[in-house]
């Protein structure tokens, strides 16, 4: 069993509270969090808080990511553009333990004007809490990480299984 212990957390100016209280809680439970920001409520632009924690958990500074906007689907789509990143918007428990069982997600997304504090505690336990299955999953995660590599030979036609 693999034990992810160091956790970025990251967000824009939608959801400073939210992001303090995450740290907060994961903290009491062990974690160790490294809270890139921002730090205070000015308005800013979610894509480059989402790839700033999507290249620390890339680089393997960091084994887990949480990121979080208004409705944490902008600032997902930018982690997603990092290689090697699998990034979710979770806004239930459900979703937030099967991206780890079923996808091996390395980052949780959250929308801090959709979700409440107490269930977005909630579904951030329910993802750090869960571990990735393997077996079939992994042969379908091998895919997704199979288009990511293929990006750069997309256009000499790498790829083989969607032809
Ligand atoms: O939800 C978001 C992107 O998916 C972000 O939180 C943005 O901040 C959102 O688009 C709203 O931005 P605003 O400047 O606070 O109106």
């Amino acid at each position: 069993m693999t034990v992810a212990n160091r956790i970025v957390l990251s967000s824009d100016h939608a959801d400073i509270a939210m992001r303090q209280a995450i740290a907060e809680h994961i903290t009491a439970r062990g974690y160790q969090v490294v809270d890139i920001g921002p730090m205070t409520s000015e308005s800013t632009h979610y894509p480059k808080h989402g790839e700033e924690a999507a290249r620390m958990v890339a680089s393997g500074d960091c084994d887990l990511g949480v990121i979080l906007c208004g409705t944490g689907q902008g600032i997902m789509m930018a982690a997603n553009k990092v290689d090697g990143i699998r990034c979710g918007v979770c806004m239930d428990t459900f979703s937030a333990r099967m991206i780890r069982e079923h996808n091996n997600a390395n980052m949780l997304s959250l929308g801090a004007r959709v979700v409440g504090m107490g269930l977005a505690l909630e579904i951030v336990d329910a993802f750090l809490d869960a571990e990735f299955e393997g077996g079939r999953h992994a042969t379908r995660v091998d895919m997704i990480t199979e288009i990511e590599k293929s990006q750069a030979g997309a256009k000499s036609g790498i790829r083989g299984w969607f032809s």
